[in-house]
């Protein structure tokens, strides 16, 4: 792992994007949306592609493009993604166009993948910042996953078995640029946000 003065630089092309990772349940999207909301024409998500189903709330088109395997496989054949996986059961996939869309806006691009996601990105020369956000531990993991109420108990069982190889993975040397532990929220967003305020105020600037 390297300082985080050391992952603040950006690439030619325009701002650097960040990569967030980590276990399901860990919170990486209640992250996410928060750093989203307190900073405005920022940054920009990279709307993956997957089979599961939505879940209450989610909206095709902003949490996902929900989409069917036969298509997926389709574009996948056709070179359309950058990177794909199949996680506890389903396919998941960031289309070249995700972030091309968020690029062409100038926005920073975040982009939410597992760590199958994490190791194909570093094959491209996308060349963003690696964050991964952990749980302090599996039984709060289970349990924040539990709460959620989102899996069946077949799901959070895959999920929970990804999590443990996550874990360790995340732990290797190089793998990610930052680890943050997600105990207490508040701490975790600050943190979060610290590690990217160059790029922010960056990105802000050449708005005004
Ligand atoms: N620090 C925290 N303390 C307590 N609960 C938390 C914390 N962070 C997130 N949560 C809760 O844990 C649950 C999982 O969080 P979230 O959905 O953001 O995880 P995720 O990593 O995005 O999961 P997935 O990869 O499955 O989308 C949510 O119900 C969220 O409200
Ligand atoms: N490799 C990829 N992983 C992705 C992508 N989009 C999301 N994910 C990861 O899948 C799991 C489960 O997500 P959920 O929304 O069903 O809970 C989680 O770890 C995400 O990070 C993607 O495009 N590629």
């Amino acid at each position: 792992m390297v300082n985080s003065r050391a992952v603040k630089k950006r690439t030619m092309s325009g701002p650097r994007p960040v990569v967030l990772s980590g276990p399901s349940g860990a919170g990486k999207s209640t992250l996410m949306k928060r750093l989203m909301k307190d900073h405005e024409d920022v940054f920009g998500f990279s709307v993956s592609h997957t089979t599961r189903n939505p879940r209450p709330g989610e909206e095709d088109g902003k949490d996902y493009h929900f989409t069917t395997k036969d298509a997926m496989e389709e574009g996948i054949d056709n070179g359309e993604f950058i990177e794909n996986a199949e996680f506890s059961g389903n396919l998941y996939g960031t289309s070249k166009a995700a972030i091309e869309d968020v690029q062409a806006k100038n926005l920073i691009c975040i982009l939410d993948v597992d760590i199958q996601g994490v190791k194909r990105i570093k094959e491209t020369d996308l060349n963003p910042i690696y964050i991964s956000i952990q749980p302090p531990s599996m039984e709060v993991l289970e349990k924040r996953l539990r709460d959620r109420q989102t899996e069946t108990e077949e799901s959070l069982q895959k999920r929970l078995e990804a999590a443990r190889i996550d874990m360790e993975l995340s732990n290797e040397p190089g793998v990610f640029d930052v680890v943050i532990i997600n105990d207490d929220l508040e701490r975790a967003y600050e943190e979060l946000k610290d590690i990217l305020s160059d790029d922010i105020q960056k990105v802000q600037e050449a708005k005004s």
